[in-house]
């Protein structure tokens, strides 16, 4: 699986940091209030775990699981609910987290939708951000790394299906996904 990486854009210890820092940033403002923080499924997975545990505040947990890029390395353009929350979010402050913010569809289709629902506020905490692949108008409060625009995979994030358990975030090599 490790051959099948250009290189490596962000190791282990790197998103350690990253998740420490963000987590730091995520208690001043959640001071006082006990956040509903909804970790995108499946992408998120890894990143939800760790963000929540470098959070010191009171928060309660819920997951969603929406797709669009189905195994691709370009979005189909819809974004598909599979699973939904199961907490009722009306007045509640919401903190998205997520793996990726790409073309914007996936995070503009939650912010709507939440906002919808009626929630108080609503922020995102995104691992990666990837602005040259920005389609629609979707930002992030509190983000990670900004990254190129190239296909990543690791640490949550998939091609396929695979790569996922990767413990650190890289490029794939153009031939894996090419020569399908
Ligand atoms: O900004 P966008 O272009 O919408 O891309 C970002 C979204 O795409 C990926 O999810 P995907 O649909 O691949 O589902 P997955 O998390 O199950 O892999 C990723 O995890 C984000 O949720
Ligand atoms: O660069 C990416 N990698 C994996 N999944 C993704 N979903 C949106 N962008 C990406
Ligand atoms: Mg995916």
């Amino acid at each position: 699986m490790n051959n099948d990486i250009l290189k490596v854009l962000y190791s282990k210890e790197e998103i350690e940091e990253a998740c420490q820092r963000l987590g730091k940033e995520i208690s001043k403002t959640y001071a006082g209030k006990t956040p509903v923080v909804v970790g995108v499924l499946k992408g998120a997975i890894f990143f939800m775990t760790d963000i929540v545990r470098a959070v010191d505040a009171y928060v309660q947990i819920d997951f969603i699981d929406v797709s669009s890029y189905h195994g691709a390395t370009e979005s189909s353009g819809t974004v598909e609910l599979m699973q939904d929350i199961n907490t009722d979010i009306k007045g509640r402050d919401v903190l998205i987290v997520e793996d990726i913010v790409d073309t914007g569809r996936t995070l503009k289709f939650l912010q709507d939708t939440f906002a919808d629902r009626g929630a108080n506020s609503i922020k995102v905490c995104t691992l990666l951000d990837k602005p040259a692949g920005r389609e629609v108008h979707a930002e992030s409060d509190f983000i990670g790394f900004k990254v190129p625009n190239e296909f990543v995979v690791g640490y949550g994030l998939d091609y396929d299906e695979k790569y996922r358990n990767l413990p650190y975030i890289g490029v794939l090599k153009p031939e894996i996904y090419t020569n399908k």
